[in-house]
């Protein structure tokens, strides 16, 4: 069925949205099992979309789209530099709609946008691990759950250093924003926060809980003996101490610039009064904190979840935008249904300041399809893993070897923020 997809494009007054945004929004809340909202509140939640490219497929005579998709362009960390990226959210079909083609639809074209529009990459979380892949979507980066008992937490340097604040609504996004865009660097997949979700990071007022306030919400920010802000922690009060005695506190988000202000911020976190355990469910799979500590056995390392998935639109600029820690020359062949990133292409590193991809007619070294190579992309995965998984075809031996050594990323690739 040849589904016709519409633009909208989101007007923000005071704090609130216009009508068809609002209509929009209360459709896509609807399909990912949101709660019914007054407009007054649905307003203020699409209020975030400030900015951004709404799509949507409407039947004839409803004002609301029977399928949703928001996207926006979003810079995000990549080995060596950074790139700008398609990202992609609430891709949303009504319940009575489904499996007729329409997340395909609104898809497709927004990656048809992004083509246009010169974006080498898209990027998106998803609900779901089995949905994306057929469009070209490989996982990229993962986290892991992570848990301090603080009780027993003894930290290797004894002494705090630096200065602690907590933040406001009013001082959150200026303090820090430009932290969080230094912290991100350090991490290959890191995506900068959208201007629209810091307020809500704080108050919890989001549209999938309703707008309901969560007052349990506190943010901190760490600087150095100079005064220089070097990370901020959010987080929540998952469980109070009324019952127990003892309360649980849940990471939302920290981010830190170095290993002081890292170390000081879960220090900070160590020693709330009244507080047991400390988790974060979305860390990163290489968490430094048991090596911060003088015995590593108060923190427990949970389950792996997926984050990021990437698909590589251009890849001469998506390839040509990062850096390789080796030089080589090793010619991909690119399986890709979609044609986007379908062709042989070269990756030549040889000069490590300008590395590039371009099309040859030389003879492969390794076959992949276009998921495969937006899995591989930020160093995430080993090609070896990859080749013995069968999602890669070694075409001269020991090439899969050659690409874990190319691709492989200065630091473990992390986002930390679903969106
Ligand atoms: C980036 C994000 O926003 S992730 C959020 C995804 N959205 C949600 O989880 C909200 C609730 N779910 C929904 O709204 C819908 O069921 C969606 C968006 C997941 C799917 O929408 P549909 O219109 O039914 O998908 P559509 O018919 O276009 O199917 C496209 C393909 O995905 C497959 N597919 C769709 N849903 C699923 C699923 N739940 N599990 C596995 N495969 C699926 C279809 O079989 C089809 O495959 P094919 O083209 O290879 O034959």
């Amino acid at each position: 069925m040849n589904h016709q997809v519409h633009r909208l494009v989101p007007h923000v007054t005071d704090g609130t949205a216009d009508a068809d945004t609002v209509t929009w929004a209360r459709a896509m809340q609807a399909a990912f099992l949101g709660p019914r909202m007054d407009p007054g509140d649905l307003a203020r939640a699409a209020a975030a979309y400030a900015g951004q490219r709404l799509r949507g497929v409407w039947e004839t005579a409803d004002p609301a789209p029977v399928a949703t998709l928001r996207s926006w362009d979003a810079q995000m960390s990549v080995p060596g530099g950074e790139l700008a990226v398609d990202a992609i959210s609430s891709i949303g079909v009504r319940s009575t709609h489904r499996r007729r083609g329409l997340l395909r639809a609104v898809l497709v074209d927004d990656l048809a946008e992004a083509v246009r529009t010169g974006t080498p990459v898209a990027a998106l979380t998803s609900t779901q691990g089995s949905l994306y892949e057929r469009f070209g979507f490989g996982l990229a980066t993962w986290t892991r759950s992570i848990s301090l008992d603080t009780r027993a937490a003894r930290f290797r340097v004894p002494e705090p250093t630096g200065r602690l604040r907590t933040l406001d609504v009013a001082t959150l996004p200026s303090a820090a924003a430009p932290v969080q865009d230094r912290a991100r660097r350090r991490h290959p997949g890191s995506m900068a926060r959208d201007a629209g979700s810091w307020t809500p990071l704080l108050t919890g007022e989001v549209g999938f809980s309703g707008m309901v306030p969560d007052r349990h919400r506190h943010a901190v920010l760490w600087s150095d003996a100079t005064g220089r802000p070097g990370g901020y922690v959010v987080y929540r009060v998952a469980r109070g101490w009324g019952e127990t005695g003892v309360a649980e506190v849940a990471v939302l988000d920290l981010q830190a610039t170095t290993p002081e202000s890292y170390r000081e911020l879960w220090r900070h976190l160590a020693s709330l009064d009244l507080v047991g355990t400390v988790t974060w469910s979305d860390a990163s799979v290489d968490e430094p904190l048991p090596w911060l500590l003088a015995d590593p056995r108060p923190v427990a390392l949970g389950t792996s979840r997926e984050m990021l998935w990437l698909r590589i639109l251009d890849v001469p600029a998506a390839l040509g935008a990062r850096r390789y820690p080796v030089t080589d020359r090793i010619v991909l062949a690119v399986d890709d249904p979609a044609r986007h990133a379908a062709g042989t292409w070269a990756v030549d590193t040889t000069d490590p300041v300008e590395p590039r991809a371009t099309t040859t007619g030389d003879e492969p070294d390794v076959a992949l399809d276009a998921a495969t190579l937006g899995a591989l992309y930020l160093g995430g995965v080993d090609p070896r893993v990859l080749a013995r998984a069968g999602r890669l075809e070694e075409r001269t031996p020991g090439a899969a070897g050659r690409l874990a050594r190319l691709f492989a990323a200065p630091s473990v690739p992390w986002n930390g923020i679903r969106f």
